[in-house]
């Protein structure tokens, strides 16, 4: 800034305060524009989120599952999964090529293919969950030592000695059916006998199999004993299967309609079973009473054993067992927790030992007491922590 060198002392003064205000009116003027930038740069990131949002969320909408059934010069007709509700649908050019009517395919709201599935994105890798080893040996379950024996003899005899079968002339029993309260360890008996046989695992559940793979049930069953055989030696599990093998009702509803033809097709894959070389099935249920007798038949599951809640010296083992690794305090008395336990299942009191845990994390202690036990079970003696109900046998 120049100053005028005939000015008084008191002009340049005036003259530098004007000055001085207005760098300072700048300034203001300066920083307005900053914070609106910085406000505008924020309006932005926020909607680029929300576009990024956007963007995602049409990228992941839900797509039907169908098959192509046929694929003619109008377009390809497919069957949506379901409710097999049958529509033409037009088909882009590069899709086209590699359609071949029986493929699955992924429909949109509107029905046009939007992919061709793969076997490994289809129904049946979600369906089924494969474990090559599982980690579960007779050793870690409690209280169940007949039911082991009996596993051991219809199960996993003819898979480690099959010619000794042959030799005698008889045919081992086709499936067996755990039948007994939730949480009592029949998941751990049929893991266990493919960890002691070196079988791959196959789990279904029959309760998926109605509500998530409507329309799907049959075909699924199929594939279940394929990928055992592809997989053999193989342990077929079919946990709840009371869910595909009730008793017949009286409704005719399309629901029945389809749980039956599930059923249908594994009475017939265990019926068309005797070749199939080293596969065994195990299935578990808690509602025996609702069994459709069809599937108890001779050739099907012939051999029923019961699985119940432990008695007192099962209950000390599996507490044993669920303990094993706990610090636990000179006082605790796993004896008496057994003796106050009657009517817990395995997987009650699995979950008590760690509630008991629990409390004494809360205490900040690190070891476990008699008295974190006892507020455990009074826990889940009020909570029914573990869900389970009680169920009425037949
Ligand atoms: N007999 C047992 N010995 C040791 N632990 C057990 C026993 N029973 C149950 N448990 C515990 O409970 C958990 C659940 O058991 P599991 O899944 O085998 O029961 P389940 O009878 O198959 O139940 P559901 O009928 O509800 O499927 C196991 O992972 C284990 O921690």
């Amino acid at each position: 800034m120049d100053l005028d060198p005939d000015m008084t002392p008191e002009e340049r003064l005036e003259a530098l305060r004007d000055h001085f205000e207005d760098i300072v009116r700048v300034n203001e003027q300066l920083t307005d524009q900053l914070n609106s930038a910085r406000d505008r740069r924020e309006d932005l990131t926020d909607e680029v989120d929300q576009l990024e949002r956007e963007n995602e969320t049409l990228k992941t909408s839900s797509l039907y599952i169908a098959t192509a059934e046929e694929l003619t010069d109008d377009g390809v007709v497919v069957k949506q999964h379901g409710n097999n509700q049958e529509v033409l649908t037009e088909v882009s050019p590069s899709i086209r090529d590699s359609l071949e009517a029986g493929d699955r395919v992924a429909i949109n709201d509107s029905f046009s293919v939007k992919e061709i599935l793969d076997p490994e994105t289809d129904a049946r890798a979600q369906a089924m969950q494969v474990d090559g080893s599982p980690d579960v040996s007779y050793d870690d379950i409690g209280g169940l030592e007949a039911q082991i024996r009996e596993v051991r003899e219809a199960v996993e005899e003819p898979l480690v000695n099959a010619q000794q079968f042959r030799d005698v002339g008889i045919e081992p029993p086709s499936g067996v059916l755990l039948h007994g309260p939730p949480g009592t360890g029949k998941t751990m008996l049929a893991k266990a006998v493919a960890n002691e046989t070196d079988a791959t695992f196959i789990k279904m559940a029959g309760s998926e199999l109605v509500r998530k793979f409507i329309g799907e049930g049959a075909r699924l069953v199929r594939d279940l004993f394929e990928l055992a055989s592809e997989r053999q030696p193989a342990i077929i599990f079919i946990d709840e299967i009371d869910a595909i093998a009730a008793k017949r009702t009286e409704s005719k509803t399309s629901g029945d309609a389809e749980v039956q033809r599930t059923m249908m097709q594994l009475l017939s894959e265990m019926d068309g079973f005797d070749d199939r070389g080293e596969i065994r099935i195990i299935a578990a249920t808690n509602r025996f009473d609702m069994l459709d007798r069809a599937i108890l038949r001779p050739g099907r599951f012939d051999r029923l054993i019961e699985v119940p809640n432990p008695d007192v010296a099962g209950r000390e083992r599996i507490l044993d067992i669920h303990t094993e690794d706990m610090n636990l305090s000179e006082d605790v008395d796993l004896r008496a927790m057994a003796r106050q336990t009657d009517g817990l299942s395995g997987a009650e009191l699995a979950s008590m030992a760690t509630e008991a845990g629990m409390f004494a994390i809360r205490d900040e202690r690190t070891t476990v007491e008699q008295r974190d036990f006892r507020d455990a079970l009074e826990k889940i003696d009020q909570g029914g922590e573990t869900g389970s109900q009680p169920v009425a046998f037949a």
